[in-house]
């Protein structure tokens, strides 16, 4: 199989670092094209052996995938220039952020193949929560491949398109969250009087530990915090000031404005592109 990446930033490199560690392709099978930086292909190259794109014209006979890895505002400019490239049977698969199946659809001829993805940054450690979503042209085959594609950067699941906005809302954005957590537990740690370098690492711990037991106990959070709460106790003079700052609330009104946001977003986008 080969693998062509429009665009080669962070993402781009998250998923070329976990194809080639999960042997789904080797490093010479994937050829990666970016805008702005040949530096940034030279440093790829050396990293993990692919190739560079000297043309447009090599995604019709060398390319079974293309992987649009640009920002949502250059998603426009990308598709217009490789639109005459794509072959039948190839499978175009976008990360871009709010980008609709339809919206890319309507800038390509028909019956393309489209799966649309809302990855998350942990990608980078082959960790993580990955939601896609096909257009009526992919194929079971495209989907499988799809499928393995996308589990060598973390856990994937496959959802209808409509619910990919809530997705970035919750897990697309749900790494930012998780470190607000650890920027005000290590805030914490410091106005308590624990030593920084001690703190961070107990922090880092604390969060791995309860993952890992959400992950592999079987337990509902909602028990799991139970376990730890003895009555009269620590937990419990804690888990009252959260609950007097309405912390849950909070939490709740976050992943509802961020999935808002989502939708905003790509209505914006695409009333601007269909100028
Ligand atoms: N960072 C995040 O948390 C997440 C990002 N995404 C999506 O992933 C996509 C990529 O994000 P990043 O890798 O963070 O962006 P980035 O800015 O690091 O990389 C994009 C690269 O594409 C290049 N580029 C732009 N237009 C091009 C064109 N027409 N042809 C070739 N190269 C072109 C740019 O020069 C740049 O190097 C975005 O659409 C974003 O919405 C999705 C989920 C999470
Ligand atoms: O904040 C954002 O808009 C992007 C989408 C998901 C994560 N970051």
């Amino acid at each position: 199989m080969n693998i062509s990446f429009i665009g080669a930033g962070s993402m781009a490199e998250a998923m070329i670092s976990g194809i080639i560690e999960k042997k789904i392709v080797a490093g010479n099978e994937i050829t990666v094209l970016n805008r702005s930086n040949g530096h940034r292909i030279t440093q790829l190259q050396e990293k993990y052996g692919i190739k560079k794109l000297t043309s447009l014209s090599e995604l019709e006979k060398h390319t079974d995938v293309i992987i649009l890895a640009v920002k949502p505002k250059d998603i426009l400019t990308a598709l217009q220039s490789i639109q005459s490239y794509i072959q039948q049977g190839q499978l175009l698969v976008s990360v871009a952020a709010g980008i609709s199946l339809s919206f890319i659809e309507s800038q390509l001829h028909n019956d393309v193949p489209i799966v649309r993805a809302m990855p998350n940054t942990s990608a980078m450690i082959g960790k993580s929560a990955t939601a896609i979503a096909f257009n009526q042209s992919v194929s079971d085959a495209h989907q499988k491949m799809a499928l393995k594609l996308f589990s060598a950067i973390g856990l994937t699941k496959v959802v209808e398109e409509n619910q990919l906005d809530a997705v970035t809302g919750l897990s697309g954005s749900g790494p930012a969250y998780i470190y607000y957590i650890a920027e005000a537990l290590e805030q914490a740690a410091n106005e308590i009087g624990l030593e920084e370098q001690i703190a961070k690492q107990l922090v880092i711990q604390t969060l791995i530990g309860a993952a890992e037991m959400l992950k592999h106990s079987g337990e509902a959070p909602e028990n799991l915090r139970k376990a730890v709460t003895s009555p009269g106790g620590t937990t419990e003079a804690g888990i009252k000031v959260l609950e007097q700052h309405s912390v849950k609330e909070a939490f709740i009104d976050c992943v509802k404005a961020a999935t808002k946001q989502s939708a905003v977003l790509a209505q914006t986008f695409e009333q601007v592109s269909s100028k």
